[in-house]
């Protein structure tokens, strides 16, 4: 019985819970059903979708780009509204609200509301049926949609971050941007542009905004940051930041810097605080009155400007400046003077404040009200007109507020107009005009482009730039010096270990683990580096290839016009002076890249001294290991000058193309001449001969020119161009280590007191030891197979022409051995061994293509570049590897390896690919690959 009584219990709880279930979904059920027909009636959906939607769907559209980042920047000006939340008084007042936000896009202005009766504010029910009120004023029931709808629950931080922040992103980007803040006074314009310190406004975060994204940078930019801030006040400008000097400020219409200021004073904020206490310091100078509206109105418009320009030195042709704007600005409210200034009229009467105060205010409306609607006729000029039409009026002259604005209402700026509104019934009639307003604001097309121009730098700037390279350069000194103590620390350490505490232990292979890792990591390093490096190199010598083919030009010019380049009228646009600028960015970046390349190479020769020293020189693993990721590092540079000699025959090539087109050109003009004059019988007989023989060198005949004739034009511009080829980091490849074969066993040695007081044993891993087995496994096979032998070859160097001009079949001139038969320049083929001490004996001979640019360094356009630069070397190209060594050595021992023979057969050569790019086998020299010049 007890079970059923129980079960009879559940079974009525659970129906009572079902009730209550039932009950309260049917209660929810009819209340939205209630609110849905409520709502659909008032808004009349049907007429609201068709008018309302296709606008809805492109605003929504742009902002999806905008996020998705496909579209850059939208060319409409962008209008977000912002009801404030009831002021106490307007609550107290009980008046209707005038302003019902449906969405995120979409509010009704003065709604209509339904009674129980169904029927609106304006209607009453007589015998059944509906009648108008006469005398009441109907519902206007006018929905807007904008970009944006901020209902009252939105906060400050809210309005940016959906407003204005992508502007930030714009700026830096080199576009122009202004946000205003419009709307009645006490609507909430000061509120949302500047905020209060508790709650601080758009202005603050998008200072902060900015400041975050300067200090992310990245290296190649410089960026400057200057601000100013200034109110219009009854049509007169003043300086909010330098409010003692009281001068009313002129504006003024620039031809190339659009409308501006005169005399206006502008800051570089240190950083943001720096920045904020401007903005407070200027916001106290601002003129306040209080007013019906709002006890402490702001009665002037307010411009907060940031400038930014942005210098940026990535790119290899060219350096690009950006000078970007962006204005912030809380305009002045726009109401009637009649309902701004009731009371203080009365005031006026009560008070007996003098006559010309009270006229003074009477004028500061009317000033707002004027600037205000010629703000008003610009907008309603400007949406109404074609952008495509260039000629459409726009009364921009009618106020000051209007001609500052020029360049954000309708040019090239990206412009959002944040409206704000009360939600009160109490100022219907301005909160209606601000709606309409923005409606018409929301049609102004505007006309980007992004503010960028590719300069070179004004000598002027040289200063400039040299401190912030100073600055850089002594930064790293100071980190170097760090390192070094740091260095000095850890060998102390290591000198303290006896050298004969190496005993055989099982922790020998983990520990030589750790050791392991550290040298990848600092290899790995290196390579990074050296590609670096090497692509700092390469811009070099392209720049050196550009300038040489300017300064052909210039010879050009000086032979055809007669008359010398004028080198002090270069300006900013011309190449020569671009080119300098790029060197010099380049020289810099090199020089901190050879300190980096330095620090790295010695890190691991010290290591690799330190464990030759306890293991013995004679270790094959660890003279093996060395070898190998030596081979990879020549393996990467190889290519990269490959590339690199891709890149400078491609720009020879092109150069070539300009050359065949002028030369045609200079072909049908010498014939012409030649044919007029003959004709005319005033051909002269030098004029003949000279005719003749530029005819044989058309024809192809070929002149003969000694190989060792260094005075000769065609061998010394070959040599400038060829040297160009050669890239100083690869042909101071670093050492390989020889790998002793002679050793069957590999033998690992305990080096446990020095490492385990160095570095720490959990990176080690028994993956790690068994890479390091399967490694050595590997490496006996190997060296079984091999029978090394290690060649000798001479480190001394030929001079690039000899091997050319020997081989190149393609070549204008033929090259016959030694003219003069000197002593001091004996044939290559004849002399092999001795061709080092021609080299280095004739002082002729001495321009290496490694001391090439060093020596240019001397005259000529380098001297420009000197003076420049204080006097500072552009580059100093000298090998910095610690290990001076031949490259040909190191192909020569590496040929019979059996890892090297893989990279020969997947063509690799030293044989082909190796001889066109990187070095002949024969002897020490570099071999270039051969095109016709
Ligand atoms: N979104 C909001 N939330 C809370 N308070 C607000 C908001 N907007 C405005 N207020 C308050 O309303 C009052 C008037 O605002 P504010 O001074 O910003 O108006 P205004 O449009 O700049 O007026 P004026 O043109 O006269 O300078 C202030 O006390 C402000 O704190």
């Amino acid at each position: 019985m007890d079970s059923i009584f129980k079960s009879v219990e559940v079974m009525a709880e659970a129906m009572q819970s079902y009730d209550r279930l039932w009950s309260s979904q049917t209660q929810h059920r009819i209340q939205s059903e209630h609110k849905m027909s409520k709502s659909l009636k008032r808004l009349s959906f049907e007429k609201l979708e068709e008018e309302v939607s296709p606008a809805k769907r492109s605003a929504k559209w742009e902002d999806r780009a905008v996020e998705s980042g496909s579209v850059e920047t939208s060319n409409r000006m962008r209008v977000y509204v912002r009801v404030r939340p009831l002021s106490d008084t307007e609550e107290s007042g009980g008046a209707k609200k005038s302003i019902d936000v449906i969405d995120s896009q979409l509010l009704v202005f003065d709604p209509i509301e339904l009674d129980d009766n169904q029927t609106t504010d304006d209607q009453y029910v007589y015998h059944g049926k509906r009648y108008r009120e006469i005398g009441r004023r109907p519902n206007k029931n006018l929905q807007f949609v904008f970009d944006r709808v901020f209902g009252d629950s939105f906060e400050n931080i809210q309005i940016y971050e959906q407003s204005t922040k992508k502007f930030v992103q714009s700026l830096l980007n080199g576009y122009n941007c202004a946000v205003f803040a419009y709307g009645a006074t006490g609507s909430g314009k000061t509120h949302t542009m500047l905020g209060s310190q508790d709650d601080p406004g758009v202005i603050f975060f998008t200072t902060m905004d900015l400041f975050r994204q300067i200090e992310d940078k990245c290296e190649d930019e410089k960026l400057e940051l200057s601000i100013s801030y200034f109110e219009i006040y009854n049509e007169v400008v003043f300086d909010l930041l330098d409010p003692t000097s009281g001068k009313a400020l002129a504006v003024r219409e620039d031809s190339r810097r659009g409308v501006v200021v005169n005399n206006l004073s502008v800051h570089q904020p240190k950083d943001a605080n720096h920045l904020l206490e401007m903005l407070e310091y200027g916001n106290r100078n601002r003129t306040q009155h209080p007013t019906d509206a709002n006890a402490e109105s702001s009665r002037s418009h307010a411009v907060f400007q940031i400038s930014l320009k942005k210098q940026d030195y990535s790119s290899t042709q060219e350096m690009s400046i950006q000078i970007s704007k962006m204005s912030l600005i809380d305009l002045a409210g726009s109401e009637r003077a009649s309902t701004a200034y009731k009371s203080i009229r009365k005031e006026v009467f009560l008070h007996s404040i003098p006559h010309i105060r009270s006229k003074g205010l009477q004028r500061e409306g009317g000033n707002i009200n004027k600037s205000l609607l010629a703000l008003g006729n610009c907008i309603t000029a400007l949406a109404s007109s074609d952008p495509k039409k260039k000629c459409s009026y726009i009364p921009y002259r009618g106020s000051k507020l209007t001609l500052l604005l020029r360049d954000s209402l309708g040019g090239n700026c990206q412009t959002a107009m944040i409206a704000t509104v009360s939600p009160s019934g109490l100022h219907y009639e301005e909160t209606h005009n601000t709606l309409v307003y923005a409606d018409r604001a929301k049609g102004i097309q505007l006309n980007l482009k992004k503010n960028q121009i590719s300069v070179g730098l004004q000598p002027r700037n040289y200063n400039s730039l040299m401190e912030s390279q100073n600055r850089k350069i002594s930064d790293l000194s100071e980190q170097l010096a760090q390192l070094r103590h740091e260095n000095e620390m850890l060998r102390s350490k290591i000198d303290t270990v006896p050298k004969n505490a190496i005993v055989a232990s099982n922790d020998s292979i983990s520990l030589l683990n750790v050791v392991k890792n550290s040298l990848d990591l600092l290899f790995e390093e290196r390579l990074g580096l050296r590609e670096k490096l090497m692509e700092c190199e390469s811009n070099l010598k392209k720049i050196d290839l550009r300038l040489l083919f300017r300064k052909y030009d210039i010879e050009r010019h000086r032979l055809m016009a007669s008359e010398e380049y004028d080198m002090s009228s270069i300006t900013k646009s011309d190449p020569l002076q671009s080119l300098y600028n790029q060197k010099l960015h380049f020289s810099d970046q090199k020089s901190s890249l050879d300190l980096k390349v330095e620090e790295n190479e010695s890190k691991i020769k010290r290591i690799e001294t330190d464990l030759k020293e306890r293991t013995g020189d004679d270790d094959w693993l660890i003279n093996r290991y060395f070898i190998d990721e030596n081979m990879k590092t020549e393996f990467k540079d190889k290519s990269f000058a490959e590339k690199h000699s891709i890149e400078i025959a491609k720009e020879i090539l092109s150069r070539l193309d300009a050359n065949e087109e002028l030369m045609t050109e200079s072909v049908k003009l010498n014939r012409h001449s030649y044919h007029c004059l003959n004709g005319m019988g005033r051909l002269s007989e030098e004029l003949g001969n000279a005719f003749t023989s530029l005819l044989r060198k058309v024809e192809g005949k070929k002149s003969v020119i000694w190989k060792d004739d260094i005075s000769s034009p065609v061998i010394s511009k070959r040599r400038e161009v060829e040297s160009l080829f050669a890239l100083p980091t690869y042909t101071a490849l670093p050492k390989t280590p020889q790998a002793n074969t002679s050793r069957a066993l590999v033998s690992v040695h305990d080096i446990t007191p020095y490492y385990h007081n160095n570095i720490t044993p959990e990176k080690s891993t028994p993956l790690m030891t068994k890479n390091m087995n399967s490694m050595r496994l590997s490496l006996n096979s190997s060296v079984n197979k091999s029978n090394t032998k290690v060649a000798v070859v001479s480190a001394n160097k030929r001079t690039d022409s000899d091997h050319d001009c020997e081989n190149n079949p393609l070549n204008d001139t033929f090259t016959i051995g030694d003219k003069r038969n000197n002593a001091m320049t004996p044939s290559p083929k004849s002399k092999p061994s001795t061709s080092s001490n021609r080299t280095f004996s004739d002082p002729r001979n001495r321009k290496s293509p490694n001391n090439n640019y060093r020596n240019s360094g001397q005259k000529g356009y380098n001297n420009q570049y000197r003076e420049g630069n204080g006097g500072r070397s552009p580059a100093t190209y000298k090998s910095r590897s610690p290990y001076q060594y031949t490259n040909n050595r190191y192909n020569n021992q590496w040929n019979r390896d059996s890892s090297y023979n893989s990279y020969q057969n997947n063509g690799y050569n030293s044989q082909s690919s190796g001889r066109q790019y990187g070095r002949s086998n024969r002897s020490d020299k570099p071999y270039y690959p051969r095109f016709r010049f």
